[in-house]
């Protein structure tokens, strides 16, 4: 730098500053990397730690296990504490890891003023939906006129008459593709991750914006695999799974899609949005970008014709938003906008938010069942129990679904929440001082609530009580003290007890599960996701056994694309005397 300022054209006063500046500005952007520590909470130590904080080994742990969840939580075991600080980010604050039951109840539904939405989540989403609710703080202004425009979603009219049987058209179709997979693998095993997340795909795209069927994935894929005579089969390799050819992806889906999984970037990434704001500047990205604002105008301009003319026509859940903006236009005296920036972000939002989490949680629960031979039984004689009689040797309809009271199966449901993981931390940033388990925690900090460690799936930390929240010592009695010793285990029974009239139904307390979140900022499209699941697993349950797949293609480790998925989502199944569709 000297002899490069002394050969300059600069005159010697600005030389001059610049050496006395420079070095100084390098001080403090030194200072400013250095992670600052919140006092008293534990935290990794080592020379590497003084400057990159925790990111050389959060980097090489998502090298070998690509899942950031499970090295936060990880930490909390290393450290031994229910509470950790990790310094993950450059420039920013650490991030705080809270790996107890209680306190994640007590933060997520109890101290909902102090934790509030957190900037992480922000900076995840906000490059492709700023005006989603998803990165808005609880008292942003613009929350209520969002709500507002989505408060009829999830309703038990929409979603029964209008949404479910969009999704169970879905599900029948991605059942007709395996029909056809398992014929032609002839007894091998064969992926799903990717049927399953087209399939959910476009089950939530049905469900937003009633797409064509030119645009269904698994249809296409029906059409390439269902002349095909054979594909090949690894004849004296019992074990090795088969794999069939693709079909392209319909042009909506594959730019919907594209843009969704771009999330993940700044998702894992240690420079989150900006790294993903650089990367939908691309001309694929802006591209992708363009087909789907392109979409939703088309879509939101027909059903805006369609309403005016026959209002109440309700097919999905734009015409429910539209329908919601319409009669809010008359009440006001004002005409309509049908297209603000917050009716194509909560729109798309809902995508987002439904379809990788959904086929995630659908995945691990199917897995789950195949390595429970005895569970997924039980699960088949009582949903024959219940179906068998109006069914028949045809699927079950949708409506028989809805109306379905079979306790084991909402057991099934509930082991396979709790097992899954698919969104395994829920975050909230301190919107000013506090204190957490006894610590200091300064305004803005992130504070992720690990469910996927201790407390959850391992017995918790011992944490005496005076170190716990005021409410959360008052909250003591609703938890309950857990046989931890039977939670890695998938046992849907666990969730079922006897009424004081000796039926059996479910009791929500049984074991701890928090999937969903919980408190005012918990998922907002849980009943949509817990439908479109029931669906699927009835279906499958009822059209294949699922059989053990060989312990080479069964690995339970997962991969965080946006939710967690298992790296191996090899199912086998075997056809059961195929049921026909519905009349
Ligand atoms: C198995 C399926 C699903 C899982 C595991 C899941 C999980 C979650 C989680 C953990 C959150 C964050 C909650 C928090 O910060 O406390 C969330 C938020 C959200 N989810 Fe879901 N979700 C699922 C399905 C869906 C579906 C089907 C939709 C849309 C139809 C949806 C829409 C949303 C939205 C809009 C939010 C933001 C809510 C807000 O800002 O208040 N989710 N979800």
């Amino acid at each position: 730098m000297w002899s490069a300022l002394a050969g300059s054209a600069f005159p010697w006063e600005v030389q001059l500053t610049l050496l006395t500046v420079s070095p100084l500005i390098l001080a403090l952007l030194i200072s400013l990397a250095i992670p600052r520590r919140l006092r008293g909470i534990p935290y990794n130590g080592g020379i590497t730690m003084w400057f990159l904080g925790d990111i050389p080994s959060m980097v090489s742990h998502i090298r070998r296990k690509p899942e950031m969840y499970t090295w936060l939580s990880a930490q909390n075991v290393k450290l031994g504490s229910p509470i950790v600080q990790v310094s993950v980010r450059p420039f920013a604050a650490p991030w705080v890891v809270v790996a107890d039951f209680r306190e994640a109840q007590d933060v997520l539904t109890r101290r909902t003023k102090t934790f509030d939405r957190a900037t992480f989540i922000k900076n995840v989403f906000g490059t492709l939906i700023p005006h989603g609710m998803i990165t808005m703080k609880s008292d942003d202004p613009r929350l209520h006129t969002n709500k507002m425009l989505v408060r009829g979603f999830m309703a038990p009219t929409t979603l029964n008459e209008a949404i479910a049987p969009q999704l169970y058209k879905k599900t029948l179709q991605v059942m007709e593709l395996w029909r056809v997979k398992a014929k032609l693998a002839r007894g091998h095993p064969f992926e799903m991750t990717e049927d399953m997340a087209n399939a959910a795909f476009d089950g939530i795209a049905g469900a937003v914006f009633s797409l064509d069927d030119v645009e269904s994935i698994i249809l296409a894929q029906i059409r390439l695999l269902s002349p095909l005579g054979s594909v090949p089969v690894p004849e004296n390799d019992d074990a090795a799974a088969v794999h069939f050819p693709k079909a392209p992806m319909p042009p909506i889906a594959d730019a919907i899609i594209t843009l969704t999984d771009s999330i993940a970037v700044a998702f894992r990434s240690p420079l989150s949005g900006w790294h993903h704001w650089l990367l939908s500047q691309t001309p694929r990205m802006r591209k992708a970008y363009a087909i789907k604002e392109h979409m939703i105008t088309q879509h939101l301009e027909s059903a805006a014709k369609r309403l005016l003319e026959s209002p109440g026509n309700i097919t999905c859940l734009l015409d429910d938003l539209l329908q919601n903006e319409l009669v809010a236009a008359a009440k006001e005296k004002r005409a309509p906008d049908y297209k603000s920036r917050a009716v194509y972000d909560e729109l798309y939002e809902m995508v987002i938010g439904g379809y990788e989490t959904t086929s995630a949680t659908v995945l691990w629960g199917l897995k789950h069942l195949s390595n429970n031979q005895e569970a997924q039984s039980l699960l088949r004689t009582e949903l024959q129990r219940a179906l068998l009689p109006q069914a028949g040797h045809r699927f079950p309809t949708v409506e028989e679904i809805i109306a379905l009271r079979v306790p084991y199966l909402d057991a099934v449901l509930e082991e396979i929440f709790r097992m899954a993981l698919s969104a395994s931390a829920h975050v909230r940033t301190a919107t000013e001082d506090t204190t957490l388990l006894g610590h200091f925690i300064a305004k803005g900090t992130n504070v992720f609530l690990a469910i996927n460690g201790p407390g959850f799936t391992s017995p918790p930390f011992p944490i005496r009580e005076e170190l716990r929240s005021r409410t959360s010592q008052g909250a003591k009695d609703e938890v309950r003290d857990w046989d931890f010793g039977t939670l890695g285990e998938f046992r849907p029974e666990r969730w079922l007890v006897r009424d004081e009239l000796g039926n059996e139904t479910v009791d929500l307390s049984a074991a701890p599960q928090m999937l969903f979140s919980l408190g005012p900022r918990s998922c907002f499209g849980r009943r949509l996701g817990v439908l479109s699941i029931k669906i699927t697993i009835v279906c499958v349950v009822w059209a294949f056994d699922l059989e053990r797949v060989p312990d080479e293609l069964n690995s339970f480790e997962g991969v965080e694309v946006l939710s967690r998925t298992p790296i191996q989502g090899f199912l086998k199944l075997r056809e059961r005397s195929f049921p026909s569709a519905p009349a």
